[in-house]
């Protein structure tokens, strides 16, 4: 059994797969270390080895490969940045600063189709990537997420004021919103929905039809219906980190 892990800015994505043919067996999201350890724990399962790709500082990252370490003696192997890998090249002029989630994202995406792509990963950001049909990472767009749009302008002003449930009820809808929910959480779902729309111009400004359009991240969801050419691929990181840390 395998450990995979993606360690987000604000949460972490696991899942346990069987080493022979890649079934999932287990997975979920938690919001620290310590769930995730508890989690695993829950399963039952003894995964001997585990690769993860994290987007957290050093320190955090290392405290949590610590942990792993010493509750499940399993091996740890960690994405790392790289120029070339599986036919893509790395498009930022300094090539350890791509994002490794990202990275990962565009080498599964391009994996998965063998032609120009355009991966786009809604989390805490939202980023955007370009590779064209010969591999090449053309570079890419960060801006910020649902949660950090809806937070700043909370944060920022004092009459927005807000519970969770009534800002989901208020996406039932994209009509203009008649109070302060309906008004932020549409406002900010056509901001997420516009700037997928941006996109797909440039890719055609590049490339005509010729393209694949990949949706990864917890709130592709919020766009997919925009975006009916889309392909949602949940698991889009988890495909990439397999290509970037092999078994051997
Ligand atoms: N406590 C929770 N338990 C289970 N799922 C959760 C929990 N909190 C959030 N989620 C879901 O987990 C997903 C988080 O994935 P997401 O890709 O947004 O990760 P992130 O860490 O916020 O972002 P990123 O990896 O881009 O930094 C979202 O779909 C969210 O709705
Ligand atoms: C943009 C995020 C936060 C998205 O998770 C991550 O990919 C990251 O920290 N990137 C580093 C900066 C960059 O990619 O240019
Ligand atoms: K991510």
């Amino acid at each position: 059994m395998i450990l995979e892990l993606d360690c987000g800015n604000s949460f972490i994505k696991w899942r346990i797969i069987r080493r022979a043919d890649a079934a999932v067996l287990a997975g979920g999201v938690v919001d620290s270390d310590k769930a995730l350890l508890l989690a695993i724990e829950a399963t039952g399962m003894a995964p001997g080895f585990c690769r993860l790709v994290s987007v957290r500082s050093e320190e955090e990252t290392s405290v949590l490969v610590e942990s792993l370490v010493s509750a499940f003696a399993l091996e740890v192997r960690r994405a790392g940045p790289a120029r070339e890998l599986a036919g893509v090249r790395n498009g930022y002029e300094d090539f350890e600063r791509l994002g490794l989630d990202r990275w990962l994202a565009l080498l599964g995406g391009y994996h998965l189709v063998k032609r120009a792509c355009v991966v786009i990963d809604l989390g805490t950001a939202v980023t955007s990537d370009f590779v064209n049909a010969s591999g090449e990472h053309l570079g890419g767009f960060i801006c910020p997420g649902m949660p950090l749009m809806r937070n700043q302008l909370r944060t920022h002003t004092r009459r927005i004021r807000y519970d969770d449930a009534s800002a989901e009820q208020a996406l039932s809808s994209l009509a203009p919103g008649r109070m302060t929910v309906e008004a932020v959480e549409r406002g900010c779902m056509l901001m997420l929905q516009g700037f997928v729309l941006t996109q797909i111009e440039q890719a055609r400004a590049l490339w005509g039809e010729e393209f694949t359009l990949f949706i990864t991240g917890g709130d592709a969801p919020l766009v997919n219906q925009a975006v009916p050419s889309a392909q949602v691929v949940p698991d889009l990181v988890f495909v990439g980190l397999a290509i970037a840390c092999p078994l051997d």
